[in-house]
């Protein structure tokens, strides 16, 4: 290497799931290292890309960090592939028989992306759910570092399922779901069978994304090091244990108000939101949140994979409207199985009631609308995104958890964390509307009071001097390191 190439900064690979609950959150960790003044390239899947440059800012937004770039490459899937609900698990097959292999083959071609300016990568930081990259890592001498975009108490969980079966504690089968998990160390009285991670409920071991989930968490001590979006104060007990099997653990969350803290810091400016939205936000619910009282509305959103049959998005619009609640409701054109948002004739009193009190977008700028005065709460499927994000800004949550780490988030957030109520496995009408009543009314004072000393907590995690923030130093000193 010539004594200029000796100078220029690490090199840093990113490569996420394409699914926007793990884009957005490492297109966050690309910016803050990026601040850091490291040189990162992002793979991206065509079609996520194509959606980042439509509904985003992002490429004027990195322009300032010259040693940012994209790379895309296919997910292995057919451009009309609905990539929520029902299909998400061909997403895993395809990129393990498409995009491994191109994966490959573009880091050969491409000589690691080493050019006169840059560097050949010098770490991979993969999405802890591509274990194929870790073939790749090793057999090219790179360094690897997994960042795993769901809770600690999610990845201890799904980490455990070899002594889960062992126990005989899963396979779920829809029986004994209230019985107590023994065999999740330091969960023990704490989570129910229902509440462990979604993919635990199968009939047969063997299938497949059961299998394929238990085997890439286990191998995931053969990477260097493990990154999670989570901070110690909240999951510190749940760490320790990681940390027994993974020694180097960053925790560096909640990412998105770590990076938003560290722009204020750097650019001075008030709102450095960094949307990584794969859809159009709807800016206008923000004019209507404007004209509504403080903490008087409640906020339901299920992310971007959760589906609901018309039934339960029926109980669902009931229980909003019975609640007497204002309510604004993000609906994708995707959300409702087997069809469009098209038209079906509403029944009288949903629509009297949702003009009065409601607002429907198709996509919502969610982390704006968290932090909107007149939010008082959130009804939410659970994704760590949306988990984390109601916490900075103090609003408590209603959770209705749809698969995966949701079911385990959903119960920390009312058993461990208090700061919300979980309606899993159920979204009847009734329900639906005694819990909003409960959380913006009822008992009101003291979750918002828990909810606003979380908030605290998470803020500080990424202050300076905050553990978040001194882990994240910590982390770019390692990858510096590498290149030493
Ligand atoms: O109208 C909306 C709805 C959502 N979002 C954003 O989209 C993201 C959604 O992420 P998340 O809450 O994590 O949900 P999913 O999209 O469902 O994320 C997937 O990825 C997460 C991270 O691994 C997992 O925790 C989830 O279970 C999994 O479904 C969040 O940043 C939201 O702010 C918007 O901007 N506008
Ligand atoms: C589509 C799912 C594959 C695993 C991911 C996950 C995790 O535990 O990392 C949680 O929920 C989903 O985002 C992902």
């Amino acid at each position: 290497m010539g004594s200029q190439a000796a100078n220029l900064p690490p090199h840093v690979l990113i490569f996420p799931l394409p699914v926007q609950g793990h884009v957005n959150s490492m297109l966050r960790l690309a910016e803050l290292l990026c601040l850091a003044k490291l040189h990162v390239t992002f793979i991206v899947s065509d079609f996520c890309h194509d959606r980042l440059l439509k509904h985003t800012n992002v490429e004027s937004r990195f322009v300032c960090y010259p040693g940012f770039s994209f790379q895309t490459i296919s997910d292995g899937l057919p451009e009309d592939h609905p990539r929520a609900g029902e299909g998400i698990p061909d997403i895993m097959p395809a990129l393990k028989r498409v995009t491994a292999p191109l994966f490959k083959q573009m880091m050969i071609e491409k000589r690691c992306f080493a050019s006169s300016t840059r560097r050949a990568i010098t770490c991979i930081i993969a999405d802890g759910v591509l274990s194929f990259t870790t073939e790749f890592a090793q057999e090219n001498g790179i360094a690897l570092v997994y960042f795993r975009t769901a809770s600690a108490a999610a990845f201890w969980a799904i980490f455990c399922m070899p002594e889960l079966i062992e126990a005989r504690e899963i396979p779920l089968k829809g029986n004994g779901m209230d019985l107590m998990v023994k065999s999740v160390p330091g969960m023990e009285n704490l989570i129910r069978r229902r509440d462990l991670p979604g993919f635990c409920r199968v009939d047969d071991l063997n299938e497949t994304t059961f299998q394929r989930m238990k085997n890439d968490t286990r191998q995931c001590p053969r990477a260097q090091a493990l990154i999670l979006n989570t901070f110690e104060d909240l999951e510190g007990p749940t760490l320790s244990h990681i940390r027994k099997h993974l020694p180097r653990l960053y925790t560096i969350g909640p990412n998105h108000f770590h990076l938003t803290s560290k722009l204020a810091a750097t650019t001075k400016t008030e709102n450095s939101i960094s949307s990584g939205s794969l859809w159009e936000e709807d800016r206008s619910c923000l004019a209507w949140l404007d004209s509504q009282p403080t903490k008087s509305v409640i906020y339901a959103s299920f992310g971007s994979i959760t589906v609901v049959t018309r039934e339960q998005f029926m109980e669902f619009w009931y229980g909003l409207v019975n609640s007497g609640k204002k309510f604004l409701w993000v609906i994708r054109p995707d959300s409702i199985m087997g069809e469009g948002n098209g038209s079906r004739t509403v029944p009288d009193e949903l629509q009297t009631g949702t003009k009065e009190r409601g607002y429907m977008v198709s996509w919502a700028p969610q982390e704006e609308v968290l932090n909107h005065s007149s939010i008082g709460g959130f009804l939410t499927h659970s994704g760590w995104n949306s988990t984390l994000e109601s916490m900075v800004a103090g609003v408590p949550m209603i959770c209705w958890p749809y698969f995966a780490d949701q079911m385990i988030n959903s119960r920390f957030v009312s058993e461990v964390w208090k700061i919300g109520l979980d309606m899993k496995d159920t979204c009847d009408r009734v329900i639906v509307e005694k819990m909003v009543r409960e959380l913006m009314d009822e008992r009101k004072d003291e979750f918002l009071k828990r909810a606003d000393d979380m908030a605290k907590l998470a803020r500080e995690a990424v202050d300076e001097g905050g553990s978040s923030y001194t882990n994240l130093d910590s982390l770019v000193d390692y990858i510096k390191s590498m290149v030493l």
